[in-house]
């Protein structure tokens, strides 16, 4: 290709070439914050200056993603450093690499093979774990709804909910079960096309891809699939690049009614800087969100683990345990764990006192110890803009009503206190009152986000 190196001047003001311009552009988006490593060497860097005449600048990419990148997202950003630089107005101009020199017989012989090759259906690993089955997965009161969804996702792909959109905190189950969806069209239908990906991975893939010019080979493989199950979508915060990726693999797929489940650890609309256009879509099916498991379903969970590897453990003990660990599942799972190699490496039954040795280093007890109904009410009216005083008073106004029993609710759950000790601590209260705070308190966080997510920022405030 031609290139143009030469000098003119326009009133006075000496012009710059091509390639002179290029790089000053260039170290103003290397020194601007909002252009991080990655991007620049995924858009900026990889683009070559053709030919500058005052007016246009012939800048040459290396993909069609790249131009609509550069048309997108970054054209404003260069005109805008074109004229700091030349104080007068530049036209970039995007080229892609190799299309103003078409080789037709190339095109031909690539045009003969398309439309004569056999329909093949790509080999996709799913990169299942084939242990997160629905059959292992024990359903309790804060994983019904996410679990009937995804049962249905899994019985009539791309029909009932699509996109399928799981959220809650972590360790609750939220990939077991996306996995479990996977697992369950494949044992129906081998030949269905299932992946789960990571949305890191999705992101490594598709920088991968434009630094290889494997773009081609990155759409088709991430179009052919039936199942997409993406876990984590909370990294795509402050993606731009990989999030208007996404969004073409999403609209691919959602028009040839592929099913799509996606995880992240709150809803799309919290998540930062991701674009409407991808809330809006996301919106356009169902989001289920999984909250802690309560004690009883710990304990079942807990139950099953020990039954799958075989460990003996009697039912009290799984209930202590259980109350122990209310954080989440991936830690029941590790306690249990420890709980084995302990008793393994003793060489003695599971006992009482044996699980709660070898829980000590987690400082569970201790914890438990530290946390008094008294910490939970100067807490709790801290947080509410309250007095301990009007916690532990007789006032019935709302402002203080419910903060009361948020407390008694904490008190129960955090602490082993007995029922009248707790009723003492909030002022001489009846244990009935305690039981009516704990049991209104325990139904209304299953139907209100905002009260349960309070209550979970009290009990991290409250633990540390
Ligand atoms: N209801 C359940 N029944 C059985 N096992 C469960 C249940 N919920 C979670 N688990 C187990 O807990 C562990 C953690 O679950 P998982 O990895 O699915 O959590 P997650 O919500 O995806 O968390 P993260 O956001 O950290 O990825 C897994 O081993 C999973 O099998």
């Amino acid at each position: 290709m031609l290139k143009y190196f030469y000098r003119f001047n326009i009133g006075g003001v000496t012009s710059v070439n091509e390639n002179e311009l290029w790089n000053k552009i260039k170290s103003k988006f290397r020194t601007d914050p909002k252009y991080d490593n990655i991007n620049f060497n995924t858009w900026i860097g990889p683009a070559t200056p053709i030919s500058y005449d005052g007016n246009v600048f012939v800048l040459e990419l290396p993909t069609d993603l790249h131009r609509d990148y550069w048309e997108k997202q970054l054209v404003s950003k260069f005109i805008e450093y074109a004229y700091e630089i030349t104080q007068t107005d530049v036209t970039p101009k995007f080229v892609v690499k190799g299309e103003d020199t078409p080789d037709s017989n190339t095109a031909n012989i690539r045009d003969f093979h398309n439309k004569n090759r056999v329909p093949e259906r790509p080999r996709v690993d799913p990169h299942l774990n084939p242990n997160y089955t629905f059959e292992r997965f024990v359903i309790g009161q804060g994983n019904q709804m996410a679990h009937a969804a995804a049962l249905a996702v899994s019985e009539d792909p791309g029909k009932v909910y699509n996109p399928l959109f799981f959220y809650g905190r972590v360790g609750l189950g939220k990939t077991h079960l996306m996995q479990a969806i996977g697992n369950k069209v494949l044992a129906a239908n081998p030949n269905a096309i299932v992946k789960y990906v990571t949305t890191e991975k999705f992101t490594n893939d598709f920088i991968d891809a434009i630094q290889n010019s494997k773009m081609q080979e990155f759409r088709k493989m991430y179009r052919e699939i039936d199942l997409l199950l993406i876990d984590d979508i909370q990294f795509l915060a402050n993606k731009e690049g990989t999030q208007d990726e996404f969004f073409n693999t999403f609209n691919a797929l959602y028009e040839n009614n592929k099913q799509i489940v996606m995880t992240a650890d709150r809803l799309p609309n919290e998540i930062n800087s991701l674009t409407d256009r991808l809330v809006s879509r996301f919106k356009w099916g169902l989001s289920v969100d999984i909250t802690a498991p309560d004690l009883e379903t710990r304990a079942a969970i807990l139950r099953a683990k020990a039954k799958s590897e075989g460990l003996e453990v009697d039912g009290s003990i799984m209930s202590y345990i259980a109350s122990q660990i209310d954080s989440n599942v991936r830690e029941l799972e590790g306690a249990l764990a420890r709980i084995k190699a302990f008793a393994d490496l003793k060489q003695e039954p599971i006992t009482i006192d044996l699980v709660s040795e070898a829980l000590r280093p987690l400082k569970l007890d201790k914890e438990r110890s530290a946390i008094t109904p008294e910490t939970i009410i100067k807490t709790t009216a801290n947080h509410f803009h309250i007095t301990a005083k009007d916690i532990k008073g007789k006032k019935r106004v709302k402002a203080i009503v419910v903060p009361r029993q948020i407390a008694m609710y904490l008190s129960r759950e955090l602490t082993d206190n007995s029922l009248p000790k707790i009723g003492d601590a909030f002022g001489g209260k009846d244990h009935t009152t305690v039981i009516h705070a704990y049991d209104k308190i325990s139904e209304k966080v299953t139907t209100d986000i905002d009260l349960r997510n309070q209550i979970e920022d009290l009990k991290n405030e409250i633990r540390h």
